[in-house]
């Protein structure tokens, strides 16, 4: 996150926070048309929380804390393991089956690869209820809509599924070092190489050829339902590809099957997904702007089972892609007033001031003798001076006192 230090000489700092305000709020009003209510989780944990449950962040990416007790806690390093623990919590007292809740909360983490960014901010949704097509399309749906709302022309959700794999890699009886290998060449899609390592392992051909097919599975979902077809060996992988068939069918009724794109391939970081699982990319930006999917059983660990699928937003990235692609809306005016006096008249200029403010317009005030009229944007310049009027679109318009004045800003709507 950059820090927000306001620099006298230039408000570049004030005009970023104002842009990554304004997407925080845009990605606020969709999740919340779909139900969600906004929740906050603590700053700290406990390390114990983190290092005794599985399917978490790696031990080595948390930032640790000690606290004046000398017990170890951790920064915040994932929010969805806190939300789900919460919601286990809650469970008793909850009257619904279902719980929507979204947050926008900072996550520290400190990969290898990148030391110096320890701390993300992310805008995400929790949808805790059962695991249908319809509530896990209307999950995609929601990710969709949001990506509209920022401007994106060119997006793709990728979907995948963490079952398929693990399906695989359980008949292969593959050890765990192997895996990791094993996992990131997939990721990397690095198609060369797979097909070596998978013969060293001696595992039939079979088998082999399904590994080595499910990074090409990419593209058109049709087009991989049919190659996927192909490589399935049990009923568990067949119900798999059905779930992922069921959820692109409702994707459809929404319309919004032109967004998506099967990637059976689809490995994400946090190892807690169960079921279905996906990406958003936008144009020119290589890593997703957002990453989700189902974790079913992330709950046993607090002894309840709740169903759950989510996604998280990667603020920085997202503010990234919006100015790359020119869709940050900046230099918009700062506040909706000014108001010019001469000292003669600074008691009217100030209850003006007041009255504004009251009727819920952003107001800053100068004396004339002291500004510097282009430092402050605004929609409409007011001024007390040997004339009284109100300066909009260079139109000048007179008025008696600030009541008409408010009237005349309200009768013709010159706000949006
Ligand atoms: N917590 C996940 C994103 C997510 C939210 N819900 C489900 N998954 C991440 O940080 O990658």
């Amino acid at each position: 996150m950059q820090p927000y230090i306001i620099d006298n000489s230039q408000d570049t700092s004030v005009e970023d926070f104002q842009v990554r305000d304004n997407l925080v709020r845009t990605l606020k009003n969709r999740f919340t048309t779909y139900g969600y209510k906004q929740i906050q989780t603590s700053t700290f944990e406990s390390y114990d929380l983190y290092s005794s449950i599985s399917g978490t962040v790696n031990k080595d990416e948390m930032i640790k804390v000690v606290d004046t007790s000398g017990k170890v806690m951790v920064l915040r390093p994932d929010v969805t393991i806190p939300i789900s623990r919460m919601t286990a919590l809650n469970k008793q007292s909850r009257s619904t089956n279902n719980t929507r809740v979204f947050y926008v909360m900072d996550v520290f983490r400190q990969a290898f690869e990148q030391e110096d960014q320890k701390e993300k901010t992310q805008a995400g949704i929790e949808y805790f209820g059962e695991n249908t097509p319809q509530s896990n399309a209307e999950v995609l749906m929601l990710a969709i809509h949001t990506l509209k709302d920022l401007g994106f022309s060119n997006f793709k959700i990728e979907i995948g599924h963490a079952g398929l794999f693990k399906e695989l890699v359980k008949q292969a009886l593959i050890q765990p070092e192997e895996l990791d290998v094993l996992l990131s060449l997939i990721q990397s899609k690095n198609t060369a190489e797979i097909e070596p390592f998978l013969k060293n392992l001696a595992i039939d051909t079979d088998l082999q050829e399904a590994i080595q097919a499910i990074p090409l599975m990419y593209g058109d979902p049709l087009n991989v339902i049919q190659q996927a077809k192909k490589i399935i060996r049990n009923e568990e992988m067949q119900a798999i590809l059905q779930n992922l068939i069921d959820v692109y069918d409702v994707l459809k009724d929404f319309q919004a099957e032109d967004s998506v794109v099967f990637n059976l391939g689809l490995i994400n970081n946090m190892n807690y997904y169960s079921g279905i699982i996906f990406q958003g990319f936008v144009d020119n930006i290589g890593k997703p702007i957002l990453m989700g999917g189902r974790y079913d059983n992330l709950s046993d660990q607090y002894n309840e089972q709740i169903p759950a699928i989510g996604f998280a937003f990667e603020i920085e990235l997202l503010l990234h892609a919006l100015s790359q692609q020119g869709l940050a809306q900046r230099k918009q005016p700062s506040v909706d007033m000014v108001i010019y006096y001469e000292l003669t008249r600074q008691k009217d200029a100030l209850y003006a001031a007041y009255r504004l403010r009251e009727a819920g317009y952003q107001i800053v005030t100068f004396p004339t003798s002291t500004i510097h009229p282009e430092d402050t944007r605004s929609l409409f310049t007011v001024r007390y001076e040997a004339k009284q009027q109100v300066v909009y679109q260079n139109q000048e318009v007179p008025f008696v006192d600030v009541e008409e004045l408010i009237d005349l800003l309200q009768e013709e709507r010159l706000l949006s």
